[in-house]
C-alpha cells in the first residue's frame, strides 16, 4: 500500500524540468538486481499501522507499583518500568516539545519511585499519579513502540539503524542508479542510501565528467565531511605526492583514513577522467571477509582484533598535519562482529608499539587477512568510467586500485570525497520518512 503513496508523493517532489528522471516505482527495482532494498523499511511495519494501533485492554500496576503492566485489545501485554515512565513524562514541565529532548534532571528522578494510580482513558491512553501529585499521560501508540519485549525491541532497532547487511563476494551485482535519480527523486535517494547501507556499495551514473559533482552530492545528504585533503580531493598523479594515492602506482585494499580516530564511514569516488590501460577499481566486502576468516582461523581473527597498530600521516594539504593514531584492524562489537576495518598499509606506521615477540604473529595474521581479501571468491573488479561515482562504505568495504602508466599528461583523474554515518543516516530517515509518510 505504501508504494502507491510513495509514488504519488514524489512526482510532487520533482523540481519542474526534471520530468525525465521520473521512472515507475518498478524499474527502478529492477536496477537493483537481487537487491531488496524495501526490506530495509520493513521495521516500520508493525501488525498494526499506526493509524489502527491496537487500543488498551486493562492497565495494572504490579511488583509493589514499580511496574505497569498494559493489555492491548489483541491480547498481548507489555510492561513498563515506572522509574522509566516518570523519567520519559511527556508533559511540558518534564518534556521540551520543540526539541523533542528531556527537560527532567536527572538529580529530580527518584530511581525508587513507585506509582500512586493509574487509570485507561478511553482505550487511547493512560494516566498516572505519581506520590508527589504530579500527573503523567501515555499514549497508547507511544507505549506500543517503546515496549520492552524482545521482539518489539529487536523490530525498533531495525528501524532505527538498518543493521541487516548483506554480505557479497566476485558475484556482486553492482547496485547501479543514476546521479540525476537520486539528486531529484526522493524515493531514489531513499533506495540509494538504503542499498549503500545494507550492501555497502551503490555506483551512480551519469554525473557530469567534471568537478563539483560531489559537493552537489554533499548538499544532498547535508554536509561533507572535511579533512586534511580538503573538503574535496584530487586523485590524480602529482609530483611530490603528499599520498601513495596521489601516484599512478598500484593501490592495494585499504580503507580510507584510519589514522583518524574516527575514520569517515562513507567514501564518495568520481571519476572524470579514466586512463585507457589500468587503473581499475577493485572492492571487497570486508565484513564477508571478517566472518571467513574468524571461522578459517579464529586466532588470526584475535590478534587482528586487538592489536593496537600505529598509524601516522604527516604532510601539508588543506593545512599541515601531523597525525598520529592506534586503531585495531578489525573493530568488533560486544560479541566479536567486525563493525569497522581500519586497513591502510601505506599509513601504518614504521612506529609499533608491541612486544617484539608479538610482532611475527601479527604480520602472519595480517598476512592471512590480506590473502582473504584478495581471493578470487571475494574480490569485484570494476573500471570507472568518467561520470561514475562509486559511492560506499569505508568502514566496511575495502578498495584497491591497479596501477596504470604514468606520463607527462594527466590521465586519469577521480574526485573523492567523504561523509560520516550519523549524516547518511540522519538523510536516510528523513527520507523514509517522506517517502513512505511514516513516523
Ligand atoms: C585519498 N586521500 C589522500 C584523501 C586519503 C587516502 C587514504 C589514507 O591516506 O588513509
Ligand atoms: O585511484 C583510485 O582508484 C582510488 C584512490 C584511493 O583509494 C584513494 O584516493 O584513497
Ligand atoms: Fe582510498
Ligand atoms: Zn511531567
Amino acid at each position: 500500500m505504501w508504494r502507491v503513496v510513495a509514488k504519488v508523493l514524489l512526482r510532487t517532489k520533482v523540481p519542474r524540468g526534471r520530468a525525465c528522471c521520473l521512472q515507475p516505482v518498478h524499474k527502478g527495482r529492477t536496477l537493483l538486481a537481487g537487491i531488496t532494498w524495501h526490506h530495509a523499511a520493513q521495521g516500520l511495519h508493525t501488525a498494526w499501522p499506526l493509524s489502527m494501533s491496537p487500543g488498551i485492554q486493562k492497565v495494572e500496576a504490579l511488583d509493589a507499583g514499580h511496574l505497569i503492566r498494559v493489555e492491548w485489545e489483541d491480547g498481548s501485554e507489555s510492561r513498563y518500568p515506572c522509574v522509566w515512565l516518570r523519567d520519559n513524562c511527556q508533559c511540558p514541565h518534564c518534556f521540551l516539545h520543540s526539541a523533542r529532548a528531556r527537560k527532567l534532571l536527572f538529580e529530580d528522578l527518584d530511581v525508587n519511585i513507585v506509582v500512586k494510580e493509574v487509570t485507561l482513558a478511553d482505550r487511547k491512553k493512560i494516566s498516572i499519579k505519581w506520590p508527589d501529585e504530579h500527573a503523567s499521560e501515555y499514549e497508547a501508540e507511544w507505549l506500543k513502540k517503546r515496549c520492552f519485549s524482545e521482539e518489539a525491541r529487536a523490530e525498533m532497532r531495525e528501524t532505527l539503524f538498518l543493521p541487516e547487511y548483506q554480505y557479497w563476494g566476485s558475484d556482486l551485482q553492482l547496485p547501479k542508479m543514476t546521479f540525476e535519480d537520486i539528486m531529484y527523486n526522493d524515493e531514489s535517494a531513499y533506495r540509494w542510501l538504503c542499498t549503500l547501507k545494507k550492501v555497502g556499495i551503490v555506483i551512480l551514473t551519469g554525473a557530469a565528467a567534471r568537478q563539483g559533482e560531489l559537493i552537489k552530492l554533499g548538499h544532498r545528504i547535508g554536509f561533507l565531511r572535511l579533512t586534511f585533503y580538503g573538503p574535496t580531493w584530487q586523485v590524480q598523479d602529482k609530483a611530490d605526492a603528499n599520498n601513495v594515492a596521489y601516484t599512478t602506482g598500484k593501490l592495494c585494499f585499504h580503507t580510507d583514513y584510519p589514522v583518524l580516530q574516527h575514520p569517515p564511514g562513507v567514501q564518495f569516488l568520481h571519476c572524470i577522467k579514466q586512463t585507457a590501460t589500468g587503473g581499475e577499481t577493485e572492492v571487497v566486502d570486508g565484513f564477508h571477509a571478517c566472518n571467513k576468516l574468524k571461522q578459517q582461523n579464529p586466532q588470526a581473527y584475535q590478534i587482528l582484533s586487538s592489536t593496537a597498530v600505529d598509524y601516522t600521516d604527516v604532510g601539508r594539504d588543506y593545512c599541515d598535519f601531523a597525525v598520529q593514531c592506534k586503531q585495531r584492524i578489525i573493530d568488533v562489537d560486544s560479541r566479536g562482529q567486525a563493525v569497522r576495518i581500519n586497513y591502510n598499509n601505506a599509513t601504518r606506521d614504521t612506529v609499533f608499539d608491541i612486544p617484539a615477540e608479538k610482532v611475527r604473529p601479527f604480520y602472519a595474521a595480517l598476512k592471512e587477512f590480506n590473502d582473504l581479501l584478495n581471493s578470487a571468491e571475494l574480490k569485484f573488479t570494476h573500471k570507472l568510467k568518467p561520470g561514475d561515482i562509486l559511492t560506499f562504505d569505508n568502514w566496511r568495504v575495502l578498495h584497491g586500485r591497479q596501477s596504470y602508466p604514468s606520463g607527462s599528461e594527466v590521465t586519469r583523474h577521480l574526485e573523492g570525497a567523504y561523509a560520516d554515518w550519523d549524516v547518511v543516516m540522519s538523510r536516510l530517515r528523513l527520507l523514509r520518512k517522506r517517502v513512505l509518510k511514516t513516523d
